[in-house]
């Protein structure tokens, strides 16, 4: 069965935010993003040649910053993709863009929503001003608002916020406040992460030389316990553990990375899974647009054997609140999930960690926090 989910990563950013790692570039030469979405297209042709499409069921456009394309870029992009896609389209599809406050005027969200964008997610991370410049953010709290209401006014009505928690010098009062004002946006969904300091990134540099104040551990955990608290509280259900939702209104994509299904991955850096096998594209530009001269642009590509499989299903599987389905598990790999992992799991369970629940098992809600720590068990047994 061919994938019937599609990433497709725009890997350019008006600043770099000073934790970030993703595969993002700064840059002023409008060529060099017309070379891109060349290269993108070359790309979708071998792939989809090679792997037809039969259906697509959900497509997520990710950065970077997939709204720093201009009006003619953007078009030429979602042209491409009704080229490629259109046919295969679910009715149901669900089409989310990653969209930044601060570069989403009306014309272009207007032109994504006339172009099949259904579903938008806004990178906010906090309602505080001052963070947001410490972040490194090109955006302020008014232009948050400014790009919601514009996007509303224009007929979006599937909102994502994301949001950031244990950033420096956040206090809990801060983070409250942010929750505070982030419910009183008409979104349907949010997704909130405790800052992970990468290599790499300005962040790092500070927190070597002790200049990057963070919350104490106690402090972030005290963050993502109200997180969950107050999302429940106003009618959002914790589904992951970084994601909430109004019933109904689950990332359907992200989903599929979770369920362990397959997508394909397109644009620089991007990962896809393929008729069994995951691959990695390559992420600097210079080298994305080379390869796709030559064909795809892989760096690596490699079969995922069963074990793994299995293992990829319980570690991604246990991050959704559902767990993992035992007869999910028995129907794809024809093994009885207690027959494989019953004896890590009934140890997780003495610890309080997993809980078995209708059907399946699931961490816990003291876990939740831990996720790591149980997901490592099930890594190479
Ligand atoms: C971690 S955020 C979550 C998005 C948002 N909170 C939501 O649910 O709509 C998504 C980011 O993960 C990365 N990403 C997701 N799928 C990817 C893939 N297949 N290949 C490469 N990067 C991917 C991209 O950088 C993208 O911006
Ligand atoms: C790759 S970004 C793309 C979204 C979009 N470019 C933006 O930043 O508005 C996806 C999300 O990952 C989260 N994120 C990025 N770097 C992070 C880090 N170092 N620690 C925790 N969350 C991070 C942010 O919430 C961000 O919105
Ligand atoms: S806008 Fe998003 S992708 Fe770009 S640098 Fe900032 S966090 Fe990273």
């Amino acid at each position: 069965m061919a994938p019937q989910s599609v990433y497709i990563h725009i890997p350019f950013c008006t600043n770099k935010c000073y934790y970030c790692d993703f595969n993002s570039f700064v840059t002023n030469n409008p060529q060099l993003i017309w070379d891109y979405l060349d290269a993108l297209e070359s790309e979708m042709e071998l792939t989809f040649a090679k792997w037809p499409v039969q259906q697509v069921k959900t497509i997520f456009v990710g950065g970077g910053t997939p709204t720093f394309l201009d009006q003619a870029q953007m078009k030429r992009f979602l042209e491409m993709v009704q080229k490629h896609l259109g046919a295969f389209a679910a009715p149901d599809l669900e089409f989310s863009m990653e969209a930044n406050p601060g570069t989403t005027d009306k014309d272009k969200l207007r032109l994504m929503r006339d172009m099949g964008v259904n579903r938008l997610s806004f990178g906010v991370q906090s309602f505080d001003s001052a963070l947001l410049k410490r972040l490194g953010r090109i955006h302020d709290v008014e232009q948050v608002y400014q790009s919601i209401d514009n996007a509303v006014s224009v007929g979006f009505d599937n909102l994502t916020i994301d949001l950031m928690f244990g950033l420096p010098d956040q206090t809990m009062d801060i983070f409250r406040d942010t929750l505070h004002k982030a419910f009183q946006l008409p979104t349907t969904h949010f997704s909130a992460y405790s800052l992970k300091v990468e290599e790499n990134t300005l962040f790092h540099t500070l927190y070597q030389k002790d200049q990057l104040p963070l919350p104490s551990e106690e402090t972030e955990l005290d963050m993502y316990l109200l997180l969950i608290e107050e999302m429940e509280r106003h009618g959002y259900l914790q589904y992951e553990i970084s994601n909430f939702a109004k019933p109904g209104f689950e990332s359907r994509h992200n989903k599929t990375y979770w369920l362990n299904e397959e997508y394909y991955g397109l644009g620089a850096g991007a990962h896809g899974y393929v008729n069994q096998e995951r691959h990695v594209n390559a992420g600097p530009l210079a080298v994305y647009l080379q390869k796709c001269k030559e064909g795809l642009p892989r760096v690596e590509q490699f079969r995922v054997e069963e074990k793994e499989a299995m293992e990829d299903h319980m570690i991604m599987g246990l991050r959704l609140r559902e767990g993992v389905d035992a007869q999910r598990f028995e129907r794809r790999f024809g093994k009885p999930l207690r027959e494989q992992f019953g004896a890590i799991i009934e140890e997780e369970v003495a610890k309080g960690m997993l809980e078995w629940k209708d059907g399946g098992v699931r961490l816990t809600r003291q876990a939740l926090p831990l996720g790591n720590e149980v997901f490592a068990r099930f890594l190479g047994e």
